[in-house]
């Protein structure tokens, strides 16, 4: 046995290797140890190899899944190693082959399980996507390939390099695979061999997996997706050993198509995560009100990606107005979507041949539901082009339902093996089949009553098990009356206190029943291929009927959650304008409506002639609550929802940044303020004049002086070079003095109010300058110690006279050159430089000729080489 154990371990390589033993899967060895501690269960240990106890644990098949969930939660990968053979066929192979010992059950992998290619109701979340990603980087970009295996919808992209990170923090994929070798790779990656990134293969694999001569109907595909397609299909293939799941047609995803956001935009921002890693506290958690997990992974989509067309934005958003302004309509289609089964992922199981009755039930109710969906719209005049360009999708699988509704019993199990899931009168000889087994339990009855009368036993009873089918069972007192030799009753089986027994006329009938039962479940089994079958025939259409499902329910919970929340419809415009009033952030809103408080709505507007707001005022005064609210307004609108606000103008963004206080990340290595500063550099060299950036206390995280320094040259950097819509929170007053040389920049505060001592914030923006920080009053209102905060005032006293004496912290500031004219120089020093390198003829230099011109360089670099 550890014979064929070791061969299936080498094949499963890092993978842990379940291996079928009657009604367990045991693990062994270092498999063994790592289960036992992720599921928490005994170790045991069987044998021994190489004079070692050999360590053991196992669980029960049937409740694999369970352990599965957490193995695969706690980031393992499993293979499966199931018997392929009955003990009664190996015994007859090893007897053909002439062995005369105890034959083995062959056992073979017939599946790997892995976080992204999980397809069980038991093993997903059902409102949350679970996505493979395979990457293939070429010279100059790199193809992402991603796959949600549950439902088969399938996305290609092509990426620069350094986009890689913020292009995986959009996908969030559960697992990825990359090819050996590459250096690059994003941590955590499965590497494959290298071969199976072939762009050719890759195309070749999805002309035939679509049976289609050229793929052009789906999209202009370069090397780049075709590779990644290509690795993708080929792992698809490794894990299901041959089968492959449900793969539709690839979409492409262009870049420029959405609103792009870098990773630590999304964190900050808490898209679909809050700052604790939970989906609580996230946006949305906030704003979800799917009533489908489909409708819930649409949503999550949309929020992770949102639109930058504003045709595409104005499209969605015309839907959910709709909905908004029909509340009886919304609340009819909103009963029915309740519902609805997840017909996506029913489909994705029986494609993966791992459908049960079950799951053709879900198909025929969710079709069902979509063509009763699709006559209640039918019925409305006129529709918004999102909703009539669905309609047709809605309908069309008339005949599927009608055969699936005659085929199966109203609630079919998850379960094939026991039958009863083909309904009655479908199938007239699989009727004959069950109506021979029922009557022969009739027969089997009166046979009972029959040997009472002639036992004269009155508790004799026929019983059922699985070992010995039907037998007749007396009490140990009556046993020996059927034991005589002419009783006509022969001995099976003596317990304890009864004694079983068979008779021929019980035999017969026994046979006749389970003769039968065994041809009804073949009859049924044959049936659940047919329709399977036809299921899969439409695979492509019953998938479309899903998505148009999910799409109607994320626009009819857009609508609730806007009508809920007294939102707003954004207009969406072309020009750069961000004009809010009565904006609110909807998270923090929720958070101080539980606690009864009221959120105070601000306005913001930004446009060409004020594009970057300077934004002062008191600690906890509300100022990133501003900016982040502004910036998850335009990201709802430009996921085609309604804002909350009283009316919101927004000119499309095609990025968005954010970045609010400055955490620490030392998992990479990296300090508070360096993490700050390589993403404020990220945004000076990404952001362009139609992005959207939120800046919270650049500088914050080191001295004063150089934050002071950095700010103030990151704000006129924003002002002058980037010129996008801008809010930007600081504590420096001094920056103010910026408005003098900046015309497109102007200042505003967080209001704040000092009253009997106490500190009130008003959490209200003005325009103008913050008088003062406030800082010692919010010590004091955090509870600092009386004597400290007094030493503090002390302290501030001295300085703030300092202040008065030297001209402060700013002083000399407005005397700059203008940020144009002050970049002009360094950026021509660097040219004298290039120019320099440019010319020189390395190969023409001495070594000390070479020294020398290093010393040179530095020189003209400005830097002191002594
Ligand atoms: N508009 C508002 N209406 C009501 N309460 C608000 C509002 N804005 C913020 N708050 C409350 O004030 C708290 C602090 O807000 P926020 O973090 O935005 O302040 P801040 O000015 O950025 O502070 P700091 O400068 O210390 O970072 C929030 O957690 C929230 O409870």
């Amino acid at each position: 046995m550890m014979q064929q154990y070791f061969a299936l371990k080498e094949q499963a390589g890092d993978c842990l290797l379940f291996y079928r033993m009657g009604d367990f899967f045991e693990l062994f060895f270092d498999d063994a140890k790592v289960a036992a501690g992720v599921l928490d269960i005994a170790l045991t240990s069987r044998g021994e190899n190489n004079g070692e106890p050999v360590p053991m644990c196992g669980v029960p098949v049937h409740a694999a899944d369970n352990y599965l969930a957490r193995l695969i939660r706690a980031g393992c990968r499993v293979a499966i190693a199931e018997q392929v053979e009955t003990p009664a066929e190996a015994k007859e192979r090893a007897r053909k082959e002439g062995r005369a010992s105890k034959a083995l059950v062959r056992r073979d992998i017939v599946r790997f399980v892995t976080a992204g290619t999980l397809t069980e109701d038991t093993l997903l979340e059902s409102r949350s996507a679970n996505v493979l990603a395979a990457l293939a980087p070429l010279r100059d970009a790199v193809g992402i390939a991603a796959i949600d295996i549950s439902t088969g919808e399938m996305a290609l992209e092509r990426v620069q390099p350094d986009g890689i990170a913020a292009a995986l923090s959009r996908i969030g994929p559960a697992e990825m695979v990359v090819p050996e070798g590459w250096e690059d790779a994003p941590e955590g990656s499965i590497t494959r061999p290298r071969s199976a990134f072939s762009s050719d293969e890759g195309e070749a694999q999805l002309k035939a997996l679509h049976g289609v001569a050229t793929l052009d109907a789906f999209g202009a595909f370069d090397r780049a997706h075709l590779a990644a397609a290509g690795g993708l299909i080929a792992y698809l293939d490794h894990v299901g050993r041959g089968t492959l799941p449900l793969v539709l047609p690839p979409r492409l995803r262009e870049a420029g198509g959405h609103l792009a956001m870098d990773e630590a935009t999304r964190a900050s921002l808490e898209v679909t995560f809050s700052a604790s890693g939970t989906r609580k506290g996230s946006l949305i958690d906030c704003i979800d009100r799917c009533l489908t997990g489909a409708g819930a992974r649409l949503l999550s989509e949309d929020l992770s990606a949102p639109l930058a067309d504003p045709g595409a934005i104005r499209d969605r958003l015309a839907a959910v107005e709709w909905l908004y302004d029909d509340a009886l309509l919304r609340e009819d289609l909103r009963r029915a979507l309740r519902a609805l089964p997840d017909v996506g992922r029913a489909l994705g199981r029986i494609v993966a041949g791992r459908g049960s009755p079950r799951d053709l039930g879900q198909l025929r109710d969710g079709l069902n539901e979509a063509r009763m969906l699709h006559e209640m719209l039918q019925q409305r005049g006129s529709l918004p082009g999102l909703v009539e360009r669905l309609l047709p999708v809605l309908a069309g699988h008339g005949a599927l339902v009608e055969m699936l509704t005659r085929a199966l019993v109203s609630a079919p199990p998850t379960e094939r093996a026991s039958g009863g899931y083909i309904a009655e009168g479908y199938d007239a000889s699989l009727d004959e089949l069950r109506s021979i087994a029922k009557n022969g339990r009739r027969a089997i009855a009166a046979l009972e009553a029959k040997y009472r009368d002639q036992t004269g036993i009155a508790t004799l009873k026929i019983k059922h098990n699985g070992v010995l089918g039907y037998f007749i069972e007396v009490s140990a007192r009556h046993a020996d009356a059927l034991m005589a030799a002419d009783s006509g009753f022969t001995h099976r089986q003596t317990m304890k206190d009864a004694v079983r027994f068979n008779a021929l006329a019980l035999h017969e009938e026994a046979s006749r029943i389970s003769e039968a039962g065994g041809r009804s479940l073949a009859a049924e089994d044959a049936h659940f291929e047919e329709l399977v079958e036809r299921a899969i025939a439409a695979k492509e259409a019953i998938a479309a009927t899903a998505q148009a499902l999910a799409r109607i329910d994320v626009c009819a919970g857009q609508a609730e959650r806007a009508a809920e929340g007294g939102w707003t419809l954004p207009e969406i415009r072309d020009d750069a304008v961000l004009d809010v009033t009565g904006g609110r952030h909807p998270v923090v809103e929720a958070a101080l409506s539980a606690s009864g408080d009221r959120f105070v709505a601000n306005d913001c507007a930004l446009s060409d002639r004020d594009r970057l707001w300077l934004i002062g005022g008191p600690n906890m005064g509300g100022k990133s609550t501003f900016l982040r609210q502004n910036a998850l307004i335009v990201l709802l609108a430009q996921a085609g929802g309604f804002v909350p606000a009283e009316s919101a103008r927004i000119g499309v963004v095609d990025r968005l940044f954010s970045r609010v206080g400055a955490s620490d990340n030392l998992a990479r290595g990296r300090s508070t303020f360096m993490v700050e500063m390589v993403e404020t550099a990220a945004i000076l060299s990404q952001a362009t004049e139609r992005s959207f950036v939120i800046l919270d206390e650049v500088g914050r995280g080191t001295s004063t002086y150089d934050g002071l320094a950095l700010a103030w040259a990151v704000a006129e950097a924003v002002h002058e070079t980037v010129r996008c819509r801008c809010l930007f929170a600081t504590h420096y007053h001094e920056m103010a003095r910026l408005a003098e040389t900046c015309e497109a920049l102007s200042l505003h505060h967080a209001r704040a109010r000092e009253w009997k001592g106490d500190l009130v914030l008003l959490h209200e923006l003005a325009e103008g300058p913050a008088d003062r920080s406030y800082g010692l009053a919010v010590a004091r209102l955090a509870g600092l110690p009386k004597p400290v905060i007094a030493r503090a005032k002390t302290i501030l006293d001295k300085l703030e006279k300092g202040r008065a004496e030297t001209g402060g912290l700013g002083a000399g500031l407005g005397d700059l050159p203008l940020f144009a004219a002050a970049a002009e120089v360094a950026e021509e020093q660097c040219d004298t430089l290039r120019e320099t390198l440019r010319d020189l003829d390395v190969d023409a230099l001495s070594p000390r000729e070479a020294l020398d011109m290093l010393y040179a360089l530095k020189r003209g670099a400005g830097e002191d080489t002594a």
